[in-house]
């Protein structure tokens, strides 16, 4: 185990890690600091929610001369929200130190953005296309930046940003430091990636499995038009604190988190079509607990960190094992457990073993809940509330009413019985549509292995298989 004491930084630093509650180094920490600080390029690899930011974000707020009012490190991340959260990540890193930090992402109010750099930030965090965007408008500057990080790498070079990065890139020096993070790394884009590094140094933490240990995996084969009413079973027999259900369209995302209501649940959807403002709050709601459900397309995928998501659902199998690595790990973070259950119909089989073999982690098979199932599950949380009541006491003011009762009716188990009927939700059957997706393509080629490889060379393993590339014009990512 490595204390950060033992990691010679600053004592600004050590200050702010130790109120971050951050007792020991994760071993990415322990391994890529040192390296870092002495100016190395790196790729870090390992396990999602095991510290990545911070592998970054440390040895970076170290290099930064505060008293140099210019931006000296760049940190790009492939989605808004996690941009933010990165960004917010490096100022509590950074805070003792003076370190100056703002997230430039879309969707936002670009004046206001203008006005924040003029105020001479150290350190961006944002999404390609709106740093490209201050690039083009000449109110960023990368001229003095002597650390370029890539959140997420191996979606920032995969194709729909690799453009963006090789602009950015251009303008950023040379004799830059370059740093790569991501939970996943196949190997097309690891060698695309050393094309702009410096003899770099892979940092991998040894560990069997790509995903963590804590997530318990489970599948379910299930028929499409099954899925949600299994889907609705599983949340009353598991009763989540936080859930996340992935989609794999924005329209099955929108008509998930409706079907979700109606069916009494606090859902709501998150995906690229929404408004920033609403991305915003739907995930601030969910952080809070006011949403129990949040529906996401793989825009949720990626980086984002909620304490308390304890499940998540892949209501459709992933497109490649990779999106299924980063989605699961939402939960298990931090050294907390979770669980993941994967939807799979039975002509998607094929797409599940190429998944584990990726993993190299089998998933267990889940029989569907009955409904019965479901009831008990209900059931039991009504238990449980009703015992917390108790706990807490200050029952006073109900207990002339729990006197009447019990003189209008003897028995005390039926009054009981009664008061758990009311307040238990139970496993609810309204009917709901849900446009039926079609299954991904059978052929086992399109999915991870063999064809052609993104930039058209033969030979080279295919990434993210048969998705066609979606390019807007100007060869940015059509959003999740
Ligand atoms: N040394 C540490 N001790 C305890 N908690 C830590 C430590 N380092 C980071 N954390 C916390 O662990 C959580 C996960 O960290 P982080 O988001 O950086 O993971 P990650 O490796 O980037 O995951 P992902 O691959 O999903 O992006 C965060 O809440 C972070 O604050
Ligand atoms: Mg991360």
């Amino acid at each position: 185990m490595t204390k950060f004491s033992d990691l010679n930084l600053s004592p600004a630093i050590l200050k702010a890690v130790n109120r971050m509650g951050f007792e020991e180094a994760t071993p990415i920490q322990a391994k890529t600091i040192p390296l870092s600080k002495e100016g190395k390029d790196l790729i870090g690899q390992a396990q999602t929610g095991t510290g990545k930011t911070a592998a970054f974000g440390i040895p970076l707020i170290e290099k930064i001369d505060t008293k140099n009012p210019t931006v000296q490190g760049i940190i790009i991340a492939p989605t808004r929200e996690l941009a933010i959260q990165v960004s917010e990540e490096l100022y509590k890193i950074g805070m003792d130190s003076r370190a100056r930090v703002l997230a430039v992402y879309g969707g936002s109010d670009i004046q206001r953005q203008i006005r924040a750099l003029k105020k001479g930030p150290h350190i961006i965090v944002g999404t390609p296309g709106r740093i490209l965007d201050h690039i083009n408008r000449r109110t960023l500057k990368l001229n003095n930046v002597h650390t370029l990080i890539l959140d997420e790498a191996d979606e920032m070079l995969n194709m729909g940003f690799i453009d963006d990065i090789e602009a950015i890139l251009k303008t950023v020096p040379d004799e830059r430091q370059t740093l790569l993070f991501s939970a996943t790394m196949p190997d097309p884009i690891r060698r695309i990636a050393e094309r702009f590094m410096k003899s770099p140094e892979t940092v991998r933490v040894q560990a069997r499995e790509m995903t963590v240990p804590l997530i318990e995996q489970y599948f379910i084969k299930v028929p499409e038009r099954e899925k949600f009413d299994v889907l609705s079973r599983l949340l009353d027999v598991q009763s989540p604190e936080l859930a996340i259900v992935f989609g794999r369209t924005k329209r099955r995302v929108d008509e998930l988190a409706n079907a979700l209501t109606v069916r009494g649940y606090t859902a709501e959807g998150i995906h690229g079509d929404l408004s920033q403002a609403k991305r915003i709050s739907v995930l601030k709601k969910f952080k809070e607990g006011r949403v129990d459900v949040l529906v996401a397309t793989d825009v949720a995928a990626r980086g984002l960190d909620i304490s308390g998501v304890t499940h998540v659902y892949n209501y459709d199998i992933p497109q490649d094992p990779e999106s299924y690595v980063h989605r699961i790990g939402r939960t298990g973070r931090a050294g907390k457990e979770g669980m993941a259950v994967t939807f799979v119909s039975p002509r998607e089989m094929g797409y599940l073993r190429i998944v584990e073999q990726t993993t190299k982690k089998r998933m267990q098979p889940m029989r569907p809940p009955t409904w019965d199932e479901a009831l008990e599950g209900q059931q039991r949380i009504a238990m449980e509330r009703l015992s917390e009541a108790i706990q807490e006491g200050d029952l006073d003011e109900y207990k002339t009413s729990a006197k009447d009762l019990l003189t209008e009716h003897d028995d005390p188990v039926e009054i009981i019985a009664a008061a758990l009927k009311v307040i238990t939700k139970e496993p609810d059957k309204t009917p709901v549509h849900i446009s039926e997706e079609r299954p991904l393509p059978s052929k086992r080629e399109h999915f991870g292995g063999g064809g052609r490889s993104r930039r058209g060379k033969p030979g080279q393993q295919s990434y993210k298989g048969h998705r066609k590339p979606q390019r807007r014009p100007s060869g940015r990512r059509t959003s999740y």
